[in-house]
């Protein structure tokens, strides 16, 4: 066995793992990241890009559908699936490049192993079969997280049950495909399949999409969405079976509804799990709960109780978005470089967007926790909005949460044309302390989408015991 002995040691080569090596670096721990591969990252591989990527052919086919409404008729569009996935995975492989040329670099000077890492003490790894790696200051944990599918589809093990890990390998879309999963992969990758041409029937057990939690912009989601595809909520998959033209399932509702049928292709949308499981985490002093996750981890200094040893990214299961990896990577990195000083990061307002039309985002403060005595919610439905109406793409609601007595903007949930801005100037007043009166003193142009924000913070304002401005 050979030996080797380094101040910090990161798990996992992704992006909280590559920030969380250099931020250790930077504190100035002699820091190393070991990864089993593959590397490249999950958003670059299988995630956040691909999937934006194959999003923008759906757009691009859906806009010349769309187009006659302005009186240009192009005809129904033809969808080469062999160019459309060309692009994707050319494009997908060099945003990979960059990351795999980082990585070369790393091992180069000794800074990357390669091998799958598992614990042998709170310090001590082993890595494959003939490395021990002793971390003197601490271990960092940013192992990502793999998809999770129901038991009913894991034993099926069916080349036609994919998840998002398969998706971008296909080289034709089915005539039909079944979604299973409404959360950020079910809808956007569901709306883009129904727009390069399947027939998408997308089913999930809960009533969310794109766990959005605030009523009335659910119900907006869920509209527009069905407007492309056939959408069943608070539906469990009950039972599957490989049929000779394709995986048989029935689905049976909350409300007694029994739906079944014969798809082509399933794709699994049905959650992700930190890869924790072969860690071997209680070889470290690890508290395990009932579902393997660590009893006494602390999301603000990103600690497991007492011990040299730090959870970021994916891997922590809290905040599975890539700019919350890289702010994971970083607190957890000068922590462990600084072990057992420790102290907690800083935070950015919470921010999702998921990449569907309209785009689907939260901002801040939820609806689920707001107190309604002391809340106040304005709203807007862009079905009139006037520049949302110009482009044709007048479907959505967005709604602002303000407190009533102090005027302070809380937090947002919208569906929204221009959904990824909006959430973006909404995180950015919220992160900066912005009263609801101070965002509508700044310039608002005409005609723009943000003019339907405005609407929603006047509605907003007028709900409100402080500030009434002009
Ligand atoms: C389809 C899809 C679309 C997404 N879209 C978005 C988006 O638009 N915006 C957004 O913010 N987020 C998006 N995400 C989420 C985002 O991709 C993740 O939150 C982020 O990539 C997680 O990074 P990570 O560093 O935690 O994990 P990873 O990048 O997965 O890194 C983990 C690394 O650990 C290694 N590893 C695992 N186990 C071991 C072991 N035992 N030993 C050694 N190495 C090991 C792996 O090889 C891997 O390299 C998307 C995710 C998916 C799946
Ligand atoms: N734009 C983005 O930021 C983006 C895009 C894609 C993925 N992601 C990240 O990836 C993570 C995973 O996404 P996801 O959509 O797979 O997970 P999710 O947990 O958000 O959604 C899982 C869905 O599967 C359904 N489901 C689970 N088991 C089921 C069963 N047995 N029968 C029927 N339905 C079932 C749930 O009802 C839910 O709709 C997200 O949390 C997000 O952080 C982000």
């Amino acid at each position: 066995m050979r030996e080797q002995t380094v101040d910090v040691a990161v798990i996992g080569a992704g992006t909280a793992g590559l920030n969380a090596r250099r931020a250790a670096e930077k504190a100035g721990a002699h820091a190393v990241a070991i990864d089993a591969g593959p590397l490249g990252t999950t958003c670059a591989r299988v995630g956040c890009m691909p999937s934006k990527l194959l999003i923008a052919a759906a757009e691009a086919a859906h806009a010349v559908r769309e187009a006659r409404q302005f009186g240009v008729h192009a005809g129904e569009p033809r969808v080469v699936a062999s160019e459309v996935m060309g692009r994707v995975r050319r494009e997908r492989d060099r945003f990979v490049g960059f990351l795999l040329d980082e990585a070369q670099g790393l091992a180069e000077r000794g800074l990357l192993i390669h091998g799958r890492a598992r614990f042998e003490g709170p310090n001590v790894l082993a890595v494959g079969d003939d490395l021990r790696v002793t971390a003197r200051r601490a271990v960092v944990v940013a192992v990502g997280s793999a998809p999770r599918h129901p038991p009913i589809l894991a034993r099926l093990e069916s080349p036609r049950v994919i998840d998002s890990d398969k998706v971008f390998e296909l080289d034709a879309f089915p005539e039909r495909v079944l979604v299973i999963g409404a959360g950020a992969i079910g809808v956007e990758l569901g709306q883009a399949l129904a727009r390069l041409g399947a027939r998408v029937t997308l089913a999930c057990a809960d009533n969310k999409v794109a766990g959005i939690r605030d009523p009335s912009v659910l119900a907006a989601a869920k509209s527009a969405l069905a407007r492309e595809m056939t959408l069943h909520t608070r539906t469990k998959l009950e039972a599957a079976e490989n049929r000779p033209d394709g995986v048989w399932v029935r689905f049976s509702g909350d409300d007694g509804e029994v739906f079944e049928g014969t798809w082509p292709l399933i794709l699994a949308a049905t959650g992700r799990a930190p890869r924790l499981a072969a860690l071997e985490l209680e070889r470290a002093g690890v508290k395990l709960d009932d579902k393997g996750k660590p009893r006494d981890f602390d999301s603000a200094t990103l600690q497991c109780g007492e011990l040299p040893l730090f959870i970021a990214g994916d891997a922590a299961g809290h905040r599975p978005l890539l700019h919350e990896a890289i702010d994971d990577g970083q607190i957890a990195g000068r922590n462990a470089a600084a072990a057992p000083e420790v102290r907690p990061g800083e935070r950015r307002v919470p921010l999702s967007i998921v990449f569907t039309d309209p785009q689907i985002a939260a901002v801040g403060r939820r609806f689920d926790s707001l107190d309604l005595s002391t809340c106040a919610i304005g709203q807007v439905d862009f079905a009139d909005q006037g520049r949302a109406r110009v482009m044709a793409k007048n479907h959505g609601v967005l709604r602002v949460y303000g407190s009533r007595a102090t005027g302070a903007l809380l937090g947002a949930e919208l569906a929204a044309p221009a959904g990824e801005h909006l959430a973006h100037l909404l995180a950015w007043a919220i992160q900066s302390g912005l009263t609801v009166e101070q965002v509508l003193r700044l310039p608002f142009y005409h005609p723009v989408v943000e003019e339907g924000l405005r609407t929603a913070l006047l509605d907003l304002r007028s709900q409100m015991s402080v500030g009434t401005g002009p």
